[in-house]
């Protein structure tokens, strides 16, 4: 009796692994039932090794450069088609929006109140209408002191920096600035992550980022996602031990979050959590009510909460990483850096103003450029599939996760002559135009297109500004090597970014014409 139970139990077992190794072999032959190129996936964990040996970020460019514009990669589990071709793109960002509303689920996400950044369908469409005034024209312009502020203490705290010495961590100095910058106009929230390296903040948030880049959970759930349910009844357990900065930073906004509702609206504040908490007596713009549908309930705290950390962590970790890419190709590029010193001296009067900075062309070549060279959100630009598609030949089934590779896009030689080149000139009024669409997309495309982008903007051209009219740039020779980058979420610098800071002498002419 007991052998047939063993007999019996061996049988059913032989039978579940030869289902298993079916189902496994079907569900990795994907891409080549497609016919759609890429890395051989392991029958375990897809293409899980090569992304953990090199990273994310640089397994995707050594793919793009073997394979293509369009090819096909296993995330673990989960099936992604990566898309460097603008017509695919347009189609997909664009044109048939609907179909790719949302975006690939993260692993790690929670499984409710994910912020407008890992959202879906309604949910999401609510949220966007909701949270589109905080980024208005008037609403940047209310935000002015904030961001000239934290510019004047940029300005001290590099002043502080260079007298011990001028070979300052740029990046490390961006990270405050962005920090206190968003703090500030999303949440009311007083950090000092510019002058105090301690803010509580600003080690929580370093923390999460550096855990996200080196944490084994995360390939674990990727390679089996089964295993995102018990990485949540674990996470509390985590928090008593003092190891997780996410559920720091959640309570920390819940108790900022509290505050504000117990002060009751104030219609002189129209920021983030303003919007949040008050919708109706917030003034919506024309965009806002023209999408709102009669969504724009009030959110639950949680959602506020989800909502505020996504803001605080998307205005931080991508626009530091802008201004230290930027400030690094000026100190290696004194031409440019010159006329830009030149254009501000010529066209920003004494006090900064929103008018001035819509009004700096080379700036916004140079801008445009830094963000092509490094697409620093390229990975994070993604969708889902609702229904099956064949774009421009390739053909896409239902639920397919697609990744729009924009660091290839953006460095690929038929669209960019010479794209390891540093060349505003790309961006001048007569080359601009010869621009193919869809080949430059730094901020996304279409109704998913990044939300702050326009904030990003005013905030890079204030703190560039403040720190261009009192510091010049350089690269000490031991320096002169490439940045190394590293994936986590955005594409950021690895290491410290440094660059020599010098004290600019004499009178400065600044504000003579224009003041
Ligand atoms: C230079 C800095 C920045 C870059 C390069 C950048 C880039 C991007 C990109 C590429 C996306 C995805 C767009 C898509 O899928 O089509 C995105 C989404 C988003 N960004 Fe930014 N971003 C920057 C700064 C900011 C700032 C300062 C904020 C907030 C204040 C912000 C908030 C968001 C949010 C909430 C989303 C999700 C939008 C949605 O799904 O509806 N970003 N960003």
């Amino acid at each position: 009796m007991f052998l047939e139970v063993v007999f019996a139990a061996g049988v059913v077992l032989g039978l579940l692994l030869l289902a298993l190794h079916w189902h496994l072999k079907r569900h990795f032959s994907l891409f080549e039932r497609l016919s759609i190129p890429g890395p051989k996936p392991s029958l375990l964990i897809g293409n899980l090794r090569e992304i953990l040996a090199k990273g994310q970020f640089q397994a995707t460019v050594d793919w793009s450069e073997e394979y293509g514009r369009v090819f096909g990669y296993f995330e673990g589990y989960t099936p992604v088609l990566s898309v460097s071709d603008p017509e695919i793109l347009r189609e997909i960002l664009v044109k048939d929006a609907n179909n790719f509303n949302h975006r690939k689920p993260f692993p790690l996400a929670p499984r409710k109140s994910l912020g407008l950044f890992l959202e879906n369908g309604a949910q999401w469409h609510r949220s966007r209408s909701l949270l589109t005034p905080a980024f208005s024209a008037g609403k940047l312009k209310q935000m002015m002191p904030i961001m000239k502020t934290s510019g004047d203490i940029l300005v001290d705290e590099l002043s502080r920096q260079v007298t011990r010495s001028s070979e300052v961590d740029v990046y490390s100095v961006f990270q405050g600035l962005t920090l206190d910058i968003i703090g500030r106009c999303a949440f009311g929230l007083q950090t000092c992550a510019q002058t105090d390296r301690h803010d509580e903040f600003l080690t929580n948030i370093r923390s999460l980022f550096n855990t996200m880049s080196t944490t084994l959970i995360l390939p674990l759930v990727m390679a089996v996602p089964f295993l995102s349910h018990f990485v949540f009844a674990l996470k509390n357990v985590v928090f008593v031990f003092g190891m997780n900065p996410v559920v720091w930073l959640r309570l920390k906004l819940r108790d900022i979050i509290k505050l504000r509702k117990d002060m009751g609206p104030n219609p002189k504040v129209v920021d983030l959590v303003q919007l949040m908490l008050f919708p109706s007596n917030s003034r919506h713009t024309q965009e806002a009510d023209d999408n709102d549908n009669g969504m724009s309930k009030q959110m639950s705290e949680r959602e506020i909460v989800a909502q505020s950390m996504t803001f605080l962590l998307a205005g931080y970790e991508t626009t530091s990483a802008v201004l230290a890419f930027l400030s690094r190709v000026l100190a290696e590029n004194p031409d440019v850096q010159s006329r830009l010193y030149k254009e501000i001296d010529n066209l920003v009067g004494k006090d900064v103003t929103y008018e001035s900075l819509q009004n700096l062309p080379y700036f916004d070549k140079v801008f445009d450029e830094v963000c092509r060279m490094f697409p620093t959100a390229s990975q994070i630009v993604t969708r889902q599939a609702a229904e099956s598609r064949v774009i421009n030949g390739v053909q896409i089934p239902a639920g397919m996760n697609m990744h729009a590779n924009i660091w290839a896009l953006h460095h690929d030689p038929q669209f960019w002559n010479q794209p390891e080149v540093f060349d505003p000139e790309r961006f001048s009024t007569a080359n601009k135009d010869q621009i193919q669409p869809y080949t430059y997309l730094p901020f996304g495309a279409g109704p998913r297109k990044c939300i702050g982008m326009r904030f990003a903007m005013v905030e890079t051209k204030v703190a560039v500004i403040k720190m261009l009219r009192d510091f010049s740039l350089t690269l000490e020779e031991h320096h002169k090597v490439p940045i190394e980058l590293i994936g986590r979420g955005a594409i950021v610098p690895k290491n410290e970014v440094k660059v020599k800071v010098t004290k600019r002498s004499g009178q400065r002419t600044l504000g003579i014409r224009h003041g």
